[in-house]
């Protein structure tokens, strides 16, 4: 596999060496037109006049620049082998297959999945692939996402809820479902995922084209340097050779930085898709690198999330029976976890309950605005459950009173970290349902380490303050916002956004869209929905909301790897002068061999020990580049000082010792 990687980056290397490509790095354009006027020099060496250089001199510089070109090449195509290798595999789990088409008679047509269109309803059963991106509109089923996700155990997924999406090329492995196809031809999930870690789509990010354009200027003002050179050096009464002048443009112009930065850029979204993460576009990762704050909501991301009913709990003088009928009632059709759980514990606790009062009734869907749901019964009458305060509410407008004991037994409920459900009847609430979350293990170091990385996080969450002050407190997040309903998460975001500040946000649910796509960074869930997937700008393959804090690292990383190999290479440029700069004039004067503070052994072994340094320096930096530097958690002003003192000082030091180093042998060989 790597043998296979690095003999592909090879050939690529050679491929790339096409003008038309090479262009679009205007630095190694440069080193590539040396190159060929070096060539151009070894054979006909006064083809820009007279000269009294040797062709053997000519011929090495030329050779050592098309290497340092190659060696360029040869890192981006390295990045970029690396997703393709992904993208290969991920195009053998995209197969044609037949679907089961659903035709509105209620008969099967059997199809080819290429000719599904969104809308189309297919059923698919056990041993059978999803013939694409879809959402179950009924039934349950497990899951063998492995093609997709990489992970062996087959997930649930079911109608109703947030866990409805699947994605087309995964397998059910168990049950039936039905499943109404959300995308287009062509436009599947899987299909982005290919075209992405391909990098069909990969377009430099606005971090990137800024440090461009910089390096580029710098290079520019070289250029301008190393061409007026020779009028002050006539005037002054001696001539530098043209291949001399190249060595030194080449030598002084960033190509450190300007041979690995898009390596940098396409191995950091590498790095994320390793670790099962898929970012829309490198900008999303950059801006993860940048976040301030972090919006997290509490279920399922905080907590494991499976907030199941643990008990029943009358209020006033309401009996059990009666209360549990009505909690019955409400949730009779209710397909969340939550409202499921309720109708489990009612058969654990053996509590009976009359089904016919339902009939002719109609079901009143759970939503995250009202925080309520129920059942309108064909009698007129009204019944409710919900967060406590949306119920009370809710009776207090029917005209009813609330019982004195509810307030009491709600906070004892709120105060363990439970979710507390009313359920009422008309102007009367009957008691309360208990749902039972727990925070998930090691949470309060994961934020401990947000904090040190300087990035606050801010628990958002439909529940009440006091549920959400126990679970804030309990998993240490900075702040929290309780009874907070989707359009108070953009809310959130847009007044951190207006103070400044970047800010990422995880959701899983239909309700979570708008406020994902205002995020600077959406993670969504792969196991949400549709619309979360749409409007995120990176999708966790994984569904682990916590991955936040990973991604966010490995942006930092991105940004501080490039960061540190641009000082490293613009230092490194500065101590070249010292071995190259001398060395010209010596040919010209020996006398200057004064300013030959290396004890460089000849002109020509200077110029030549220079340029090859400054281009092996670039196959030797690939690792770092591709790895990424090193990332401890600590704040900006620390990490700053720290790398301008290993990448700034070591840039400066690193060319004298490796310069010499290649002066000595080059002196036993010449
Ligand atoms: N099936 C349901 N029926 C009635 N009420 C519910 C149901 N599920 C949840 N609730 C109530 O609605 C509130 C908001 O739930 P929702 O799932 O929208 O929260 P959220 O905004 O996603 O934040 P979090 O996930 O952190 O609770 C819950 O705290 C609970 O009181
Ligand atoms: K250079
Ligand atoms: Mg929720």
């Amino acid at each position: 596999m790597e043998k296979e990687l690095i003999g592909n980056a090879i050939k690529a290397s050679f491929f790339k060496l096409d003008p038309r490509v090479m262009v679009k790095n205007p630095i190694m354009f440069i080193v590539e037109i040396g190159f060929a006027l070096t060539l151009l020099l070894a054979f006909i060496p006064s083809a820009f006049g007279s000269s009294e250089v040797n062709v053997w001199f000519n011929l090495t510089v030329s050779l050592i620049l098309l290497f340092t070109v190659l060696f360029a090449n040869f890192a981006e195509a390295l990045a970029e082998g690396r997703g393709m290798a992904q993208a290969n595999s991920l195009k053998n789990s995209k197969k044609e297959m037949t679907a089961n088409k659903l035709k509105p008679n209620g008969e099967i047509e059997k199809t080819d999945s290429a000719s599904l269109r969104k809308g189309d309803i297919v059923v698919v059963s056990q041993g059978e692939f999803i013939p694409g991106d879809g959402e179950i509109i009924s039934g349950l089923a497990s899951v063998d996402e492995s093609a997709i996700t990489g992970e062996s155990a087959p997930v649930i997924k079911e109608a109703g809820g947030d866990f409805n999406s699947v994605t087309g090329g995964t397998k059910v492995v168990s049950d039936q479902i039905k499943v109404r196809i959300t995308s287009e031809p062509g436009e599947s999930f899987l299909d982005k995922m290919i075209s992405l870690v391909e990098g069909a789509q990969r377009q430099k990010t606005p971090n990137e084209i800024a440090l461009n354009t910089v390096l580029t200027s710098l290079t520019l003002i070289f250029m301008i340097v190393v061409v007026t050179l020779p009028l002050f050096t006539n005037y002054l009464g001696f001539e530098l050779e043209i291949p001399v002048l190249i060595a030194l443009l080449v030598c002084l112009i960033p190509t450190t930085i300007g041979g690995l930065l898009s390596a940098i850029g396409i191995a950091g979204m590498d790095r994320v898709t390793q670790f099962n993460v898929i970012a829309m576009s490198g900008k999303a990762v950059e801006a993860a690198g940048d976040i301030n704050t972090i919006i997290l909501d509490k279920t399922g991301t905080i907590t494991f999330g499976n907030r199941m009913a643990s008990e029943f709990i009358p209020a006033g003088n309401h009996a059990m029976q009666d209360f549990a009928q009505w909690t019955a009632i409400s949730s009779l059709e209710d397909e969340t976890p939550e409202g499921r759980s309720v109708l489990e514990l009612l058969k654990k606790k053996q509590l009976s309950y009359q089904t016919d009062i339902a009939i002719g009734g109609t079901f009143i869907e759970f939503k995250a605005e009202t925080r309520m749901s129920g059942m309108d019964l064909a009698d007129g009458s009204v019944v409710r459950k919900g967060a406590v305060d949306a119920v009370k509410k809710w009776v207090i407008s029917q005209g009813g009173t609330i019982p004195s004991d509810l307030d009491k037994k709600t906070d004892e409920i709120s105060k363990a970290g439970g979710t507390p459900l009313a359920v009422a009847m008309n102007d009367q609430i009957f008691g309360l349902i208990y749902l039972k979350d727990t925070v998930k293990p090691g949470m309060k170091e994961r934020f401990d380490k947000l904090r040190s990385m300087g990035i606050k996080t801010v628990m958002c969450t439909g529940d009440n303050p006091l549920t959400a002050a126990t679970i804030a407190k309990e998993a240490g997040v900075d702040e929290f916002i309780a009874e907070c309903k989707p359009e108070d998460k953009i809310e959130v975001i847009k007044y951190e956004q207006s103070q400044g500040k970047l800010v990422a946000m995880t959701g899983d649910g239909t309700n979570d869209a708008p406020a994902l796509a205002q995020a600077d960074v959406g993670l969504a869930m792969n196991s949400g929905t549709a619309a979360a997937k749409e409007a995120a700008n990176m999708v966790d393959l994984d569904s682990n909301p916590t991955k936040i804090i990973e991604v966010v690292s490995i942006g930092k990383q991105l940004l501080m790897t490039r960061g540190a190999l641009t000082t490293f290479s613009i230092a490194n440029d500065i101590a070249k002068y010292f071995a190259i700069i001398p060395a010209m004039f010596m040919l010209a004067i020996p006398e200057m061999n004064v300013l030959n503070i290396m004890r460089l052994d000849s002109p020509i072994s200077a110029v030549l020990s220079a340029l090859i340094f400054n281009a092996i320096i670039i196959p030797v930096l690939i690792p770092l580049a591709m790895k990424g530097v090193s990332y401890k958690p600590m704040s900006s002003n620390a990490l700053l000082s720290r790398n301008l003192l290993i990448y700034g000082l070591g840039g400066v030091l690193v060319p004298f010792i490796g310069i010499k180093g290649i002066d000595v042998v080059l002196a036993m060989i010449l």
